[in-house]
């Protein structure tokens, strides 16, 4: 049978290109970051997001990621600026991490890898809905934010990962309201922007990434919470969900614009 896609051995992303030609394309993520090679665009502006806390819905664990879900029904929850034109709506937030505090994010910044990644996924309304927005080169912005494990923590983080609790195993789902992600921005607006895929299956190349420069700190238990979340459901041997990142992909000449000096 078809194995769903993964991260292991047999279904991880060396596989992808068998279900997903988009795969292989030109224009996929994620990259490394060189700061050698980004050019400082001073047209670029800044970047706004005005999130409503109370278009935070659930939280669930789909095996993949840990993931929240956002009402997107209508411009309540947007991201505006710096490459984008127009309002583009919050649908969800999810991460990617390793099995140790020495990788697990997905972009690369001149050879560092973070302890993790958390994206920030919108759409661009113009395009009706999310299914067809990925169909388009603007239809999708992501934001990216780099966690590094530190002894300041974000007190911010600590509400998704108390959730986890809750979502152990694959499948499970809880009620996750009254949340503002904005609050997990760090304070510099610094970003890097460029334009790629989704790094999950189907990878079409639709997403403008916003990249922010500055990691924000999680403390060890809590990357060992994210640790402690299982790829597999409730009554399936154990399988901790670790490493759901997709390795770099070709820049295949496309330009990384910064937003700073
Ligand atoms: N890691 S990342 O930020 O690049 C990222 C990866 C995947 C997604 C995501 O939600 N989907 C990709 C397409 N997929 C299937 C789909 C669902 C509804 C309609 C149509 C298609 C959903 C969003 C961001
Ligand atoms: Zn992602």
């Amino acid at each position: 049978a078809q194995s769903v896609w993964g991260y292991d051995k047999e279904n991880g992303p060396e596989h992808w290109h068998q279900n997903y030609p988009m795969a292989k394309g030109d224009k996929q993520s994620p990259i490394e970051i060189n700061s050698k090679d980004v050019r400082h665009d001073t047209s670029l502006s800044p970047w706004h997001a005005s999130y409503d806390p109370g278009a935070a819905k659930t939280i669930l664990n789909n095996g993949r990621t840990c993931r929240v879900v956002f009402d997107d029904t209508f411009d309540r929850s947007v991201l505006r600026g710096g490459p984008l034109t127009g309002a583009y709506r919050l649908r969800q937030l999810h991460l990617h991490w390793g099995s140790a505090d020495d990788h697990g994010s997905e972009h690369v910044i001149d050879g560092v890898k973070y302890a993790a990644e958390l994206h920030l996924v919108h759409w661009n309304p113009k395009h009706g809905n999310f299914a067809g927005a990925l169909k388009q080169p603007d239809g999708v912005a992501v934001v990216g934010v780099f966690l590094k494990v530190g002894k300041t923590p974000k007190p911010e983080m600590k509400r998704i990962l108390e959730e986890i609790d809750n979502i152990k195993t694959k499948g499970k789902e809880a009620p996750f309201q009254h949340f503002d992600p904005s609050i997990l921005f760090p304070k510099s607006r610094d970003y890097w922007t460029y334009h790629g895929s989704f790094t999950t299956p189907p990878c079409e190349e639709c997403i403008t990434w916003i990249l922010l420069r500055e990691p924000i700190e999680v403390s060890p238990d809590q990357m060992a919470r994210l640790r402690s979340l299982s790829k597999n459901g409730e009554n399936e041997p154990m399988c901790p969900l670790v490493d759901n990142w997709r390795p770099l992909q070709p820049v295949k000449g496309r330009i990384v614009r910064a937003s700073f000096k």
